[in-house]
C-alpha cells in the first residue's frame, strides 16, 4: 500500500497503463483483461489488474494534470516495481492535418515547465519515450492500419489556455497535439530507470473547434489501447 495507492504489494503489474480518467480506466479493464480485479479505490483513482494474453497488466487512473500523474507515476514505480508505464490518454489537435480520433504516439513532449523541472535548475532536459515501446507501438498501430502521427506533443499545466501566443508556437514548431501529462510521465520514469510511452487519441481540435463527447473520451478509443498493449507485449 503507498500514500495514494490502495493496492497490497504484488497487486501492480509490472506493466500498466495509465489514463487520464479512471472510468476509462475501468472500461479499458472491462473491455480488454481477463482474470480482472479491483486493485485500487483510494480517492476514486481506480485501478485493475488483470492479464491480456496472458500477461499481467495494470490499468490505473492517473488523473488530470502532471501533478497527479506525478504522484501515482512515483507510486507505481518506487513503491509497486512497475517497469513500462503506458499513457493512454485523450489529446487536442494542433495541426490541420490531424483529425479526430488519430492516434498520436509521443517521441518527446514539450512543457513550459513540470514538477520534474524544478529539480534540474539550470537544465532544458528532454523528455523522451523509450524507444523499444515506441517503435513496437508504431509497428502495432502500422499493422492495426490506424491513422497515426508520432512526434511532439505539448503538455500543457492548463486546459483551457490564455496564451494563444504559446499555441501558435508550439503549432509554428510542428507539435502535434496538447495534453496534460506525457511530458512528466517521461521524466518520472527516466529518472528512476522505467519505460513510459504515451499513446494519445485525439477528442478535440483547436483549430477547428470539433470535439467528441464525454462518453466517446471514456469508451471508444479501443485503437489505442490495443496498440499499448501490443507495444508492451510485442512478441
Ligand atoms: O483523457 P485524459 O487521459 O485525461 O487526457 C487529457 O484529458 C484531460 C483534459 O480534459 C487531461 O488529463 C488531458 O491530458
Ligand atoms: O489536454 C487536452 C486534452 C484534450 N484536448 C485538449 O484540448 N487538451
Amino acid at each position: 500500500m503507498s500514500i495514494h495507492i490502495g493496492a497490497s504489494e504484488g497487486d501492480i503489474a509490472e506493466c500498466v497503463l495509465m489514463p487520464g480518467d479512471p472510468l476509462r480506466a475501468k472500461w479499458a479493464a472491462e473491455t480488454f483483461l481477463s482474470d480482472l480485479r479491483q486493485v485500487n479505490s483510494t480517492r476514486g483513482m481506480l485501478g485493475f489488474t488483470g492479464t491480456w494474453n496472458g500477461h499481467p497488466v495494470t490499468i490505473q487512473g492517473s488523473g488530470m494534470g502532471m501533478p497527479s500523474l506525478s504522484i501515482y507515476a512515483n507510486e507505481l514505480i518506487r513503491d509497486y516495481g512497475a517497469k513500462r508505464l503506458i499513457r493512454i490518454g485523450s489529446c487536442g489537435a494542433m495541426q490541420a492535418h490531424v483529425t479526430l480520433n488519430d492516434v498520436i504516439i509521443a517521441m518527446t513532449a514539450t512543457s513550459t515547465t513540470t514538477p520534474s523541472s524544478t529539480m534540474m535548475r539550470e537544465v532544458n532536459f528532454a523528455p523522451c519515450a523509450d524507444f523499444a515501446l515506441l517503435r513496437a507501438a508504431v509497428a502495432a498501430a502500422e499493422a492495426k492500419g490506424t491513422r497515426t502521427h508520432v512526434g511532439n506533443i505539448y503538455s500543457s499545466d492548463t486546459f483551457y489556455d490564455e496564451r494563444p501566443d504559446l499555441t501558435e508556437q508550439m503549432t509554428r514548431h510542428g507539435i502535434l497535439a496538447v495534453e496534460m501529462e506525457a511530458a512528466e510521465l517521461y521524466s518520472v520514469a527516466a529518472r528512476h530507470g522505467a519505460a513510459a510511452l504515451a499513446v494519445c487519441t485525439v477528442s478535440d481540435h483547436l483549430q477547428t473547434g470539433e470535439a467528441l463527447s464525454a462518453e466517446a473520451r471514456e469508451q471508444s478509443f479501443s485503437d489505442m489501447v490495443e496498440i499499448a498493449l501490443t507495444a508492451a507485449f510485442p512478441g
